[in-house]
């Protein structure tokens, strides 16, 4: 891989962008009740909300990791789609009068490397969006981060990371697992920072501070991940379950073994992959699965995961909408989130 490197990082390239209220546009209805209601109706500019949605339009990490650019494009296409998703009534009837309390929209952190690629533009975005993470969470939400490339997950990790300071400082420092749905390990050895490597350095940087390293990947395939990665896995006791294992293991015992996982921890990063879903079902990423596992278990699964309560931080990543159709990967990004806000919010 070549590299070019620029010989002074231009931190003018990265731009933290308010939330573009434009985006969140849907149905009109004035002959329905009120309970005709959408989330672009609820949404509003970020201040202390139960959920934080905060973008990454970044796609550095992929051109770095060699893959097709183009998901920088994707965190303003995931909002209009879940825009136009309507507000389930159990929501509605829980949070009645409060309703414009929940949803909060902090903007996305823009990296601008249309001219290629500058040296340090990717890891000063990954700072700026952990930095906006962080805020969320020391006000009590639940960030959810709309990428952009899986690079995404380092920030996030980071951003919780700060925010738990406090906390560590009174000497309880609490166990964070971190649950990726992905078709790769991500956790490559490279020179720099890259989508493929997010999940490495995260280990790097629990290791350096004398904490242990949780890390349960679903949907692994066993043909988009070397030996050597699988090595590397052992070796980080990262626990795995493959591609394979969601299609031929019952249903109780993967519940089984991702519960286990979480019980070990206090609280959990979830993140996912959207190429963890067969191309069928999301064409618009970097690396279509050809196999892939099924939305109707990754929806069960996060469901699973967020009922435990234990989640404080989630993102979805790696949707590039150049090869999306008919909206469709968006439309599957806006689904898993909505999954996520709903039982986030039922679970309060
Ligand atoms: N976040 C993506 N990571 C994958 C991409 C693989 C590919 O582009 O083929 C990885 O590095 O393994
Ligand atoms: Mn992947
Ligand atoms: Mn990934």
């Amino acid at each position: 891989m070549t590299i070019a490197r620029t010989t002074t990082p231009n931190t003018t390239r990265i731009s933290h962008t308010p939330a573009d209220m434009t985006q969140w546009t849907g149905r009109a209805e004035p002959f329905e009740t009120a309970r005709a209601r959408y989330w672009y109706q609820l949404s509003q500019p970020y201040e202390d909300q139960n959920i934080g949605l905060i973008g990454f339009a970044c796609d550095q990490g992929v051109r770095r990791n060699q893959g097709r650019v183009g998901a920088r494009a994707a965190p303003p296409l995931i909002r209009r789609a879940f825009a136009k998703l309507p507000v389930i009534a159990d929501l509605q009837q829980r949070f009645d009068g409060q309703l414009s309390t929940l949803l909060g929209d902090a903007g996305d952190i823009y990296c601008d490397d249309n001219d290629g690629f500058a040296e340090s533009t990717l890891e000063q975005a990954q700072i700026k969006y952990a930095d906006a993470v962080s805020t969320i969470v020391k006000q009590g939400g639940l960030p959810i981060g709309l990428g952009g490339g899986h690079a995404i997950a380092y920030g996030s990790f980071l951003g919780l990371w700060q925010a738990l300071e406090n906390t560590k400082n009174a000497n309880v420092t609490p166990t964070i697992g971190i649950i990726n749905f992905d078709a790769h390990l991500d956790i490559r050895q490279s020179d720099v920072a890259t989508s493929g490597t997010p999940f490495r350095q995260i280990a790097e940087h629990l290791d350096a501070h004398d904490q242990p390293f949780h890390y349960c990947c679903i949907g692994v395939s066993r043909f988009s991940n070397t030996a050597a990665l699988f090595d590397r896995a052992e070796q980080l006791g990262v626990q795995v379950i493959s591609d394979e294992d969601c299609h031929y293991q019952p249903w109780d015992t993967l519940a089984e073994r991702v519960k286990n996982f979480v019980d070990q921890v206090d609280i959990i990063y979830l993140t996912i992959d959207m190429d963890c879903l067969p191309s069928s079902i999301v064409p618009g990423v970097s690396a279509p699965a050809a196999y892939g596992i099924e939305l109707g278990f990754v929806e069960r699964m996060v469901k699973t995961i967020m009922a435990s309560g234990k989640v404080k931080m989630a993102d979805i990543a790696e949707i590039n909408p150049t090869f999306d159709i008919d909206s469709r990967s968006c439309k599957v990004a806006a689904r898993l989130l909505a999954t996520i806000v709903e039982q986030h919010l039922l679970s309060a």
